[in-house]
């Protein structure tokens, strides 16, 4: 990874919005983000939050405006939500975390010693010595995260997506997590956080998008956590309704000029 941090954008949403079937979950998105950006993603459940992820990851078509990256597509590494692993098999630590080079190798190149090595200092960093040989399926869940991000080491990648990292993790764990996300950033890689814990936001990531399926901010943190801010979002907690109408896409962003990071 280069260190310099580059002045233009790596990513820009152009009025995008994200949805299922026509419906949207993600409305009317602009704004940019910049290589070695932290940005958090909060907003209620239900607010559009691991769509955006989706939508960076191409698993989903936007159903308007569109995503561009000035500099060329990003290599991305993503970490899912717990709910969505589904981890519960005698697979080893060291091979599952080798599979972080699978975009580099492919995966049925044999494990080289380099390889081995990267594991292995991998492993290190997340202050997972010595689990190597252990299977995934009897690690404790913190135990677990930190291999999880462990195999983000070794994927490599300068964008980072990761769907909320530290829920269910301890105090110490998520310390040590949030070190690796100072790091990267340090390396300059970019990294998006779907989030919870407000406080954890302030005081690690500069950038937040808050979402409720309409951008309720999009901007320097402190600008966006801001009272107001948030009790529209505890105001917006609807469901997502299958039934409602279809985004007219047509209509010029209805965002307002305060929403974008510019
Ligand atoms: N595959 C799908 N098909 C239809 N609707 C979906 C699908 N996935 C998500 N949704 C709906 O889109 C809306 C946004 O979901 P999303 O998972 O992005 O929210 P979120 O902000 O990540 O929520 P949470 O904090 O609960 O994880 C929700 O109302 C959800 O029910």
């Amino acid at each position: 990874m280069q260190k310099s941090r580059q002045q233009n954008p790596v990513i820009e949403f152009e009025n995008l919005t994200l949805g299922y079937e026509r419906h949207p979950a993600v409305h009317h998105l602009s704004g940019h983000i910049h290589q070695g950006d932290l940005l958090a993603v909060v907003g209620p459940n239900g607010g559009g939050k691991s769509t955006l992820l989706k939508g960076l990851m191409g698993e989903l078509r936007p159903l308007g405006g569109r995503f561009i990256w000035p500099t060329g597509r990003q290599q991305m590494a993503y970490l899912p939500q717990r709910a969505r692993l589904d981890l519960d098999f005698p697979l080893r630590v060291a091979d599952f975390v080798s599979l972080g080079h699978w975009p580099r190798q492919g995966a049925f190149a044999a494990i080289s010693g380099a390889n081995r090595r990267a594991v292995h200092d991998a492993l290190h960093q997340v202050g997972m010595d010595g689990f190597e040989q252990r299977s995934l399926d009897s690690l404790s869940g913190g135990q677990l995260q930190r291999v999880l991000f462990a195999r983000l080491l070794l994927e490599d990648a300068g964008l980072i997506l990761l769907d909320e990292p530290f829920a269910a993790v301890d105090e110490s764990t998520t310390q040590d997590l949030l070190a690796l996300v100072h790091q990267w950033q340090q390396q300059g890689r970019t990294v998006i956080a779907v989030l919870h814990d407000l406080n954890q936001v302030r005081e690690h990531f500069p950038l937040c998008l808050l979402l409720a399926r309409d951008v309720l901010g999009f901007g320097p943190t402190a600008e966006v956590l801001v009272p107001q801010n948030l009790e529209r979002a505890r105001r917006m907690q609807a469901p997502f309704d299958p039934l409602a109408p279809v985004c007219d896409l047509d209509v010029e962003s209805a965002m307002p000029e305060a929403h974008r990071h510019d």
